[in-house]
């Protein structure tokens, strides 16, 4: 039965994946398996329906500038829907260029505007001067966390008692070369610009499991009651 198993959902598969980021979803599925619940990966793509409501987890990954803005203009469909997953403190992840698309706007290097999903009060800017690529270590609500980063956008809160960064950077740039901040929490979305992959730091990938399987069971119980 299909009430069994751990839906997970990962938006634009084909486009967005950039430095090993479907490997986030693989680890999540092997940690999901050792605690012994069976997992599906949905891959939803441009044109595709999609309703948050069905799942226990989504992913966003990373992606170019042009992979951005073909990506963009489709999502704006999956607004409300996402919207209302993320304000129920069910858990997203999204990396980089999916980050990015939560906020407000990505203004690229033409000048040309992204329009995010503008679900989160942050905007990201291309700034030319400097390319965020490299090693990152930054201290997180689990932990210490070890990545690579790489990408041109700086991301910049609009809100910050709203939203808080993920982590505070020891080494690299993060959300951009000034505030030593990286990434962002919202209730139980996580935003960072961490490939590598990121859930490659199990201390950051049990914590997600952990939340994957109360909206697991949140989820199932409203369906068998
Ligand atoms: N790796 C990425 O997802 C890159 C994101 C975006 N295109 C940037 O350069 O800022």
């Amino acid at each position: 039965m299909e009430g069994q198993i751990v839906k997970l959902a990962y938006l634009y598969e084909d486009l967005m994946n950039t430095y090993g980021d479907s490997g986030d979803v693989k680890i999540l599925q092997y940690l999901l398996k050792r605690k012994g619940f069976k997992s599906k990966v949905d891959n939803i793509s441009l044109g595709d329906q999609f309703n948050a409501e069905n799942y226990d987890f989504i992913f966003f990954g990373g992606g170019q500038d042009f992979e951005q803005s073909v990506v963009a203009k489709d999502l704006v469909r999956y607004k409300e829907t996402l919207r209302k997953y993320i304000e129920e403190e069910n858990p997203i992840l999204c990396i980089c260029g999916g980050y990015q698309l939560m906020g407000n706007y990505y203004r690229i290097s033409s000048g040309e505007i992204i329009e995010g999903l503008g679900i989160l009060p942050f905007h990201t800017i291309f700034k030319a001067d400097k390319r965020m690529i490299g090693d990152t270590k930054y201290v997180t609500e689990w932990g210490e966390v070890r990545a690579f980063e790489n990408h041109s956008g700086q991301t910049y809160f609009e809100d910050n008692d709203m939203i808080q960064p993920l982590g505070k950077v020891l080494e690299g740039f993060g959300n951009n070369p000034q505030e030593k901040s990286e990434g962002i929490r919202y209730k139980n979305l996580i935003g960072s610009y961490s490939h590598g992959p990121l859930l490659k730091n199990l201390n950051i990938a049990d914590g997600i499991v952990k939340l994957i399987i109360e909206r697991y069971q949140r989820r199932i119980n409203k369906i068998t009651v």
